[in-house]
């Protein structure tokens, strides 16, 4: 088995940020919707995290404009954008270039995965799986993984949707069967929104091993 990547979500810390890369963590996701309570808004500065090296810098919107989303790649340097609402195949196209384009996909796994995701293979470099609520995201609830499972997609994904440090044997056995792109972490692994509890990523971390 492949040990995925990893993603941590809804990051509003720069010290933070800076020691998930000492973790090894490959990805850091920053919300630009501001109805998030894990909206980043003034809470990190552009220069500095423009500047951050060491791990990949994911941008997270919601139904935004597109300059808003160019604006943000450059002022942050983000190297991903996860479009995480109703964004077009068209708008995933128009965005290319600009930055590695994650399109997101709110499932409660009984979906026909292959027939929805199909019109966004060949305009989004990754799909990332997240569980379908009310809530566009952050909502520390599972979906059905069996669907992936059956879906059998040769495109890379994140999956995510309530990963916790409680789920580390599931993933295991869904890992070894399934060609998963990268983990993303959010809410279970939080002490308050957008303030994340160090001591169980690095645990989780551990686990997953080398
Ligand atoms: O985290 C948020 O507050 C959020 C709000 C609006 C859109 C997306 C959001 N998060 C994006 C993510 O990539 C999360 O990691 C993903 O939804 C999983 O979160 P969780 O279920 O808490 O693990």
């Amino acid at each position: 088995m492949r040990r995925p990547l990893v993603k941590v979500c809804g990051m509003t810390q720069l010290q933070q940020v800076q020691a998930l890369a000492a973790l090894g963590v490959n990805y850091a996701g920053f919300i630009f919707y501001p109805p998030s309570p894990r909206y980043v808004g003034n809470k990190i500065e552009p220069g500095a995290l423009k500047q951050l090296e060491g791990i990949k810098k994911a941008g997270v919107f919601v139904n935004a404009t597109m300059q808003e989303v160019k604006d943000a790649v450059v002022a942050y340097g983000l190297d991903t954008v996860q479009l995480h609402g109703d964004e077009t195949p068209e708008y995933c196209g128009a965005l290319k270039g600009a930055a590695t384009i994650v399109k997101v996909f709110r499932i409660t796994g009984n979906e026909d995965v292959a027939h929805i995701t199909a019109p966004y293979t060949a305009v989004a470099d990754a799909f990332l799986f997240d569980t379908k609520a009310q809530e566009y995201g952050g909502t520390g609830k599972k979906f059905d993984w069996s669907g992936l499972q059956h879906a059998g997609l040769e495109h890379p994904y994140f999956l995510s949707g309530g990963i916790g440090p409680q789920d580390i044997d599931q993933l295991r056995s869904f890992l070894k069967n399934n060609n998963v792109y990268a983990l993303d972490l959010n809410s279970k692994f939080e002490t308050a929104p957008g303030i994340k509890d160090m001591k169980l990523l690095e645990a989780f971390m551990g686990s997953l091993g080398g």
